[in-house]
């Protein structure tokens, strides 16, 4: 169970960017982690892994705090965790010695699905293979938690399909995932779960089955949260 009971970050006097209290995310949900631009998606995953400055932070997964067991998380962002000085065979000494659970194999599998050089320095890579770099290491790290922060951006349709297929495929089962995305369609079949943030507070939070059941899909829900006016973008052509 991954728990923020109270999490707040602020710049200066201004409105909080971040706003969150009482969020339980038990073990084994996949979440998706929605809003528009500026919603404080990122903040969110930032937050719970201990990254930046916040003002209020109180987080902890199975009652312990996150702080004490780093080795539980796996963050996939874009910005990058690898170190680039390192060739992806170094990188994964460092990440053995570093996840208990780190599965080697698994690595090297990925690693050669995305053709990925081993013994080439990660800095020399483009930038979507720094990314697929990035998602093979977060994914064989083993973590009992995963935090993705926009997995897809940059990533042609097939590349996307086969990283979701891949992502389930290899999960056991009791992972909690969190997962920021624009991508609504491709992730509507994947996750049991939404939040959808807007102004840094989570505005909704309910079950992907909830929301069948009623008829909706995300789509509808995200336009309803976020009070989207079709014809706003007239006011630009006037
Ligand atoms: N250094 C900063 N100073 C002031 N405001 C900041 C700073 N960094 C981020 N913000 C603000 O925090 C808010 C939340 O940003 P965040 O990156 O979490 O949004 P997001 O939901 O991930 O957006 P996107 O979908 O565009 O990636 C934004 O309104 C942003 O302007």
């Amino acid at each position: 169970m991954l728990e923020l009971k109270y999490v707040e970050k602020s710049f200066g006097q201004s409105r909080p960017i971040l706003h969150v209290r009482d969020l339980r995310i038990p073990s084994g949900e996949i979440v998706g982690v929605l809003g528009e631009n500026g919603s404080g998606k990122t903040t969110l995953l930032k937050a719970i892994m201990g990254l930046g400055e916040v003002k209020y932070r109180d987080i902890a997964i199975n009652g312990r705090p996150v702080q004490e067991q780093y080795d539980q998380l796996a963050f996939i962002t874009e910005e990058g965790s690898y170190i680039p000085k390192l060739t992806p065979l170094q990188y994964a000494d460092f990440l053995a010695a570093f996840y208990p659970r780190f599965d080697l194999v698994y690595y090297n599998k990925l690693l050669k699905f995305y053709e990925l050089e081993p013994n080439k320095r990660i800095r020399t890579f483009s930038r979507g293979q720094k990314s697929k770099l990035e998602i093979s290491a977060g994914m064989a790290k083993g973590a009992k938690y995963i935090l993705m922060d926009e997995p897809f951006l940059g990533k042609d349709m097939f590349t996307r399909r086969d990283f979701l297929k891949l992502m389930i495929g290899n999960l056991k089962g009791d992972e909690t995932i969190l997962i920021v995305t624009h991508h609504l369609d491709e992730i509507e079949t994947v996750i049991d779960r939404a939040l959808i943030m807007s102004r840094g507070r989570i505005e909704a939070d309910f079950y992907m089955d909830d929301l069948r059941e009623q008829g909706k899909d995300l789509t509808a829900i995200m336009a309803e949260k976020a009070g989207y006016k079709p014809d706003r973008y007239k006011t630009v052509l006037e």
